[in-house]
């Protein structure tokens, strides 16, 4: 992982599977690859083998549960995710809640298999405490703004300045911010409060022409990025 950290989170939308999935896929794929700049996807687990597949931007799965080989019925594990060629995945998506014990012990496997992983909080105050399970980076996104269209970095920049000082507390442990991120000026603001990145799911996900506005951003996450 490196600076800027973009993370295009597919969730369940209709551009999220099958044929529009992969087209999603690809012209990420194109973007990453105009800008000289990683995007990492975080797709159905339908999906991660075929993406794996299909383009050369890192795969995430959206969730894995922390429970071991063995007698689950409906688990999705970190060697499954491995497996179907993941680079990584989020973890405790506001969408996508984990007990914290499962989160230690998916966590813990992640690492051992080579995995990387996104822990997700839904307030600044968890970002330490998450931070020091030894994530890659955690992911704040106050859950009201997630997919409303009004972002963080407009309606509350103190979440991602405090989330900032807050990671300062934990080595190596990127900060990324996210909910409701849909302009530029956003992802700009957004880096430039100090996070490292940023998530974003229904301004891609929904848009009529996806493209431009995935450039929009990654621009706008490279220009504040040279004027740290
Ligand atoms: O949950 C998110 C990314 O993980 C953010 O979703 P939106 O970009 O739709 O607000």
């Amino acid at each position: 992982m490196k600076p800027p950290i973009i993370i295009v989170n597919f969730k369940a939308y209709e551009t999220s599977y099958g044929k529009r999935g992969l087209e999603m896929a690809k012209i990420l794929e194109k973007v990453s690859i105009e800008t000289s700049t990683e995007i990492i996807i975080s797709v159905p687990a339908t999906m991660i083998s075929r993406l794996a597949q299909e383009v050369t931007i890192p795969v995430y799965a959206q969730h894995v549960d922390g429970v071991s080989e063995g007698a689950h019925t409906g688990a999705v594990t970190p060697e499954h995710i491995k497996d179907a060629g993941a680079r990584g995945s989020l973890l405790n998506h506001s969408e996508k809640r984990v007990r914290m014990d499962e989160l230690d012990d998916a966590l813990k496997r992640m690492k051992k298999l080579g995995l990387e992983s996104v822990i997700c909080v839904d307030r600044y105050e968890l970002v330490a405490p998450m931070g020091l399970l030894k994530p890659g980076a955690v992911l704040v996104e106050p859950p009201e703004l997630i997919g409303s269209g009004v972002s963080v970095s407009k309606a509350r920049p103190e979440v991602i300045t405090n989330a900032v000082n807050e990671i300062r507390k934990v080595e190596d442990v990127y900060l990324i911010a996210g909910a409701g991120i849909t302009t530029g000026e956003d992802v700009y603001v957004a880096i430039k409060l100090g996070s490292d990145g940023f998530g974003v799911a229904s301004a891609v996900m929904k848009a009529k022409d996806p493209q431009k506005v995935i450039q929009d951003l990654v621009l706008n996450a490279i220009r504040a990025m040279e004027e740290k």
